[in-house]
């Protein structure tokens, strides 16, 4: 019914455009705009257009000026080629003309004349060929979606087109990434997974572009730095802007349009390159926290050509002191108290020992929670001007697992940095050491740690000599701990000292305020307003959550890439995983789950998943927020190599 309400508004609309006249309000804006522009340079719409591709050499040309895109470009046309094979779909890379350089996909859907207009050396800038994504896409400087009989020349409705302007580091529009298909295919989330797939391309050339200055990949959330979303700035080593990338932009509060290339690192954040570069070389660690200049918290990854050993700190004590403070931004514990009643009994027991260098042992599943919580213990107590300093026990080869926690001295054994290095418990002192997954800590360790937790000081390897050394610890892990001293897999003695107190979190499936919770993280990850439909938040509470808060998080995240214009979450936009796991866990109480739509944006999320953890499934499943099984599930589905 909407369909044709729809279809009866634009054949309407098609025929007022034969008059040389367009409607308002009954297209989309950007469309109105673009049969506008094609009326007023005189384009006739009922003009048979012919398509002439670039003679061969033309085209060479034109793609040998555009290889750094088209290098960049391929392997995610590639990723998302993959995503669509079996539909009735082609990608597409324009070069900033609106001329086709790359198309993938086989077009079967169309006649052989239409095929002429997808193949390379064709051109859909607006001025020739009329309202179309790409075209339009270039001169509205921004994602645009045309459907059908949307499309200016009445020869192109076959098509629905979403295109993607491309820019390079500098902002400049450099090319188009496209998606066609077959007009009566339904487009819910293609325009969707045309923008990632751009934004990853532009990624990708700032990487390539910058590969010797100092470049700081950032975000509000630390998980997010090196996704998809992370903001890039690259500023040369005094500290000067040389690009910047949209996510970055929108990060720091800046204006899109203003030209920034070349201001002082200091206007951007509250502190200097030069002390944030000291940090790193102190602290050995490439992740840091600081602040915009409006004081909003930022975790950063630097990458800077310079290595840190053959840096000196500066004696710019002021600049270091101001970047220290701000090095703890962790949420204080009452923002994690969102009504449960466990946790609010646990979050009240924490503040009565604040201070009191008790050590904390934190369980409970993947992703309920633990590491935001001994974060979040960090900065509420008197420590919080300290370093927080996490290792993960599990991730590190047993073999370095002993030189990563103590640190070892000039020459300690082959292959060690000559200067030696501090390790993670030193780099603690003055603040709180988080060991995660510390059921995962070999037996032989275990020993020493109790050592140094007893005596209060270490010995790096290959010294004589022993250091004093001031933590707080707090430690977390996802197995019963009592278990496994009982398996004789965890010392007695090393149990009682790291439980001091014991706080357990329960898994998201047993907690009372998921609609609070869910409602905290679409306000942390989106910047308007978004609010949970009613069947969608049923949903959630009869989904059994094996990733707890992180899957919720990337539920979530997956949706707002998908919602409408009236800002809610349908059940129609969840990803498929989290439907899947509902379909196997109640058949019965849901038939009407949205049905599987390939292909969705999750695809894309999960190669980049796995490739970021070199093929690591465990970490990447964890990563994603999804079991193992699923993730392997999905994997083979769609047949992801
Ligand atoms: N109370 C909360 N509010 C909002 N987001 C949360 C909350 N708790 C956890 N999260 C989010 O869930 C994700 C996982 O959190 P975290 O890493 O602290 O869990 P974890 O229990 O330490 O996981 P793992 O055992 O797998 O290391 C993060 O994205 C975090 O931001």
């Amino acid at each position: 019914m909407a369909r044709s309400l729809a279809s009866n508004r634009i054949a309407s609309a098609r025929l007022q455009l034969l008059d040389g006249t367009v409607p308002t309000g009954v297209l989309p804006e950007p469309i109105e705009r673009s049969w506008s522009r094609c009326i007023s340079t005189g384009l006739p719409a009922d003009m048979a257009m012919r398509i002439e591709p670039l003679p061969h050499q033309a085209l060479s040309e034109i793609c040998e000026s555009n290889a750094r895109l088209l290098h960049q470009a391929q392997p995610e046309m590639e990723n998302l080629h993959a995503q669509i094979a079996g539909t009735q779909n082609m990608v597409i890379l324009t070069d900033a003309q609106g001329t086709i350089l790359h198309a993938l996909g086989n077009p079967t859907f169309v006649s052989k004349a239409e095929r002429v207009a997808l193949q390379p050396g064709v051109s859909w800038c607006e001025e020739n060929t009329g309202t179309n994504a790409i075209g339009t896409a270039l001169v509205e400087q921004t994602p645009v979606m045309v459907m059908g009989e949307e499309h200016y020349f009445a020869r192109n409705a076959f098509l629905n087109c979403s295109a993607a302007p491309i820019l390079d580091p500098y902002g400049k529009i450099i090319g188009v990434l496209d998606i066609s298909g077959d007009h009566r295919q339904p487009q819910a989330h293609t325009l969707a997974l045309v923008r990632m797939s751009a934004q990853m391309i532009e990624n990708r050339l700032f990487t390539a572009e910058f590969p010797r200055d100092i470049t700081l990949h950032f975000h509000t959330r630390p998980e997010f730095v090196g996704t998809l979303w992370e903001g890039i700035a690259v500023f040369s080593p005094v500290g000067k802007l040389l690009a910047i990338n949209k996510n970055a932009q929108r990060l720091l509060g800046l204006n899109l349009h203003e030209p920034l290339t070349g201001t002082e690192f200091g206007k951007l954040f509250d502190s200097t390159l030069e002390a944030l570069l000291d940090l790193q070389y102190r602290t050995g660690s490439r992740y840091q926290t600081l602040r915009t200049s409006q004081g909003n918290p930022l975790y950063a990854k630097i990458e800077a050509d310079v290595p840190p050993s053959t840096r000196k700190p500066t004696g710019n004590n002021s600049a270091k002191n101001k970047l220290a403070e701000s090095a703890v931004l962790e949420a204080p514990l009452d923002t994690l108290n969102t009504g449960d009643p466990q946790l609010t009994r646990a979050i009240s027991a924490l503040k009565k020992i604040a201070g009191r260098d008790i050590a904390i042992l934190i369980e409970g599943e993947t992703g309920t929670g633990k590491e935001l919580l001994a974060k979040a213990i960090h900065a509420s107590g008197p420590r919080h001007k300290g370093p927080f300093v996490a290792i993960n026990c599990a991730s590190i080869p047993e073999g370095l697992i002993e030189a990563e926690l103590f640190g070892y001295e000039d020459g300690a054994f082959t292959g060690a940095k000559r200067s030696g290095a501090r390790g993670k418990i030193m780099q603690a002192h003055g603040g709180t050491l988080f060991l995660d997954e510390i059921g995962d800590m070999p037996m032989a360790l275990q020993a020493r740690l109790l050592r140094v937790l007893q005596e209060r000081e270490l010995t790096p390897l290959g010294s004589p000599k022993s250091l004093p050394v001031d933590i707080a610890v707090i430690s977390a892990t996802n197995h019963q701990l009592k278990s496994l001293v009982e398996s004789s897999r965890f010392r007695e003695d090393l149990y009682y000292r790291l439980n001091g107190l014991r706080i357990v979190l329960p898994p998201l499936r047993d907690r009372d305020d998921l609609s609070a919770l869910a409602e905290q993280i679409l306000d942390e990850e989106s910047r308007t307003s978004v609010k949970l439909d009613r069947e969608t938040l049923a949903l959630f509470k009869r989904h059994p959550w094996p990733g707890n808060i992180r899957q919720l998080r990337n539920v979530l995240r997956t949706a707002l890439a998908f919602i409408d214009d009236d800002a809610v979450v349908y059940p129609h936009h969840l990803p498929e995983d989290f439907l899947d796991e509902l379909r196997t866990a109640s058949t019965s109480d849901f038939p009407d789950l949205p049905q599987p739509s390939l292909p969705t944006a999750e695809g894309q999320l999960i190669r980049r998943a796995i490739a970021e953890h070199h093929g690591n499934i465990t970490i990447a499943a964890k990563h994603l927020g999804i079991s193992r099984a699923t993730l392997y599930r999905k994997v083979k589905r769609l047949g992801i190599g």
